[in-house]
């Protein structure tokens, strides 16, 4: 089977073109994503043909769960349309699990920037979905904030958003690098509150234009970026009044755009490149 790596910002993932809809790609997903026995990737991206829009885009993590959202994935996956030649289309829509998203596509096919719909930030509590208490923490134009979370010792408070797949964001004053992600991480993202489980972004507002942020993701653990969670980070420092309409987002491994307005689609622009290309044998 014909693979290729690709990334962005650091958050890899192998690509495998495919009209097959029947196989479990779950376990697929956990093999060659594996980095010791396998290719090595933050997860498995399946591109599809789609009745809905140019193309259909599958995204497994390495635990072999299937996300809604992907917003790195989908850039990946619309450079590797344009750099292969696929299609020679700027402008394409792609079905996903969360919803129909579209990519513009600028810059040379060797390492294209693209922006991404992302789709509208999702807050109702069933949605996302996440169990609140009804009253607690508090409701800024419609998002739950400063949720009382219990981490071990460690008291967080959480803001939660659909981005099509969930997202819960802790804002914290300190350099996100200082963070105890690994041991607070699987605690958010497996609690009880969240019955599909969650993503988890730790950020720190450094101006009304940049954030730094560092991501917990579902399925996978830490990634040196996710581009659903810098979505996520950017609409609800919107919502705190931290941030503007234009964000910066620096991450582990790089830096990412989000754009909101306080309704409608989230944009996210980014670079995208080609690693490698390979066959799978197994
Ligand atoms: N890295 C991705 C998100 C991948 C899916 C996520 N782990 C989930 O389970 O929701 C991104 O760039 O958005």
């Amino acid at each position: 089977m014909d693979f290729t790596k690709v990334q962005s910002v650091g958050n890899d993932f192998v690509l495998i073109e495919t009209a097959d809809t029947k196989s479990d790609w779950s376990i697929l997903a956990g093999a060659v994503c594996n980095r010791h026995f396998g290719v090595g990737a933050d997860g498995l991206l399946l591109l599809m043909p789609s009745d809905k829009a140019d193309f259909r885009m599958r995204i497994f993590n390495t635990d072999g769960s299937e996300a809604e959202a992907c917003g790195n994935g989908l850039r990946c996956l619309v450079h590797y349309i344009n750099a292969k030649n696929v299609s020679d289309a700027k402008n394409l829509t792609i079905e996903t699990l969360g919803g129909v998203r579209k990519a513009e596509i600028s810059g040379d096919s060797g390492k294209s920037r693209i922006r991404i719909g992302m789709g509208a930030p999702i807050f109702e509590p069933h949605s996302i979905p996440v169990n609140t208490e009804l009253g607690k923490g508090g409701l800024v134009c419609g998002m739950t904030v400063n949720y009382p979370f219990q981490a071990g010792n460690v008291p967080l408070k959480l803001g939660f958003v659909s981005m099509g797949n969930p997202h819960a964001v802790y804002f914290t004053d300190k350099p996100v690098n200082e963070f105890s992600l690994a041991e607070i991480g699987p605690e958010v993202e497996k609690a009880p509150i969240f019955p599909r489980k969650t993503n988890f972004e730790v950020a720190r507002v450094r101006s009304s234009r940049s954030i730094e942020m560092r991501v917990w993701e579902r399925g996978v653990g830490e990634t040196l970026a996710c581009g659903s969670g810098a979505c996520a980070v950017a609409v609800a420092s919107w919502i705190m009044g931290y941030t503007g309409d234009t964000v910066d987002i620096t991450l582990p491994g790089g830096k990412l755009t989000a754009e909101w307005s306080g309704q409608g689609d989230v944009f996210l622009t980014g670079e995208a490149e080609i690693v490698f290309t390979g066959a799978w044998l197994k």
